[in-house]
């Protein structure tokens, strides 16, 4: 069977079947394997921004002067409070995250590889469904990820 997403066609120019993706549109000879790289994730975060971030501003806050070390010190905190279940990532993100995805309790909706900084794609394309990152730092400041799907 065939990979999510993926079905049979036939290619009448060349009398052969080939193998195309509902999604990606990506049409291909060869049948898709079951194990083939996972093609989109979707994650919420929380961001927590420094004077050394590459826009060091956000709806929370016109100016950021926080340290980077001051900023890992408040996201550890939100970790230990999201691992203890003291906490939920979208409450806090809500309330904390220097990301405009706030609004929407951290959610970032589905992506693809290429669109993240790539230390944000790799920690979530590493992450199980459901499974919280560790602080992953981007040009942006450092994170919580969440991988919701
Ligand atoms: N859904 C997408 N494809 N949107 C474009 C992502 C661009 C990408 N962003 C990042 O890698 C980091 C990690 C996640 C958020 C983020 C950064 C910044 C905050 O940092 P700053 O740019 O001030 O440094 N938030 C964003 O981009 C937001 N539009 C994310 C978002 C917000 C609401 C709904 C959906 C997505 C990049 N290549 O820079």
């Amino acid at each position: 069977d065939l990979p999510e997403n993926w079905v049979v066609r036939h290619s009448r120019t060349y009398n052969k079947d080939y193998y195309f993706n509902t999604v990606t549109k990506e049409s291909r000879w060869e049948a898709p394997t079951a194990g083939a790289e996972i093609e989109r994730v979707r994650a919420s975060h929380l961001l927590v921004k420094s004077r050394e971030s590459r826009r060091p501003s956000s709806w929370r806050e016109e100016n950021i002067t926080r340290t980077k070390e001051e900023a890992l010190e408040i996201l550890t905190e939100y970790q230990q409070k999201i691992e203890t279940g003291q906490e939920t990532l979208s409450a806090l993100a809500t309330h904390f995250s220097d990301c405009s995805s706030a609004k929407r309790g951290g959610d970032l909706g589905y992506f693809e590889r290429g669109q993240m900084q790539k230390a944000f794609e790799d920690a979530t394309f590493a992450l199980q469904v459901g499974e919280l990152s560790k602080p992953v730092w981007t040009d942006s400041g450092v994170h919580l990820i969440l991988r919701t799907a």
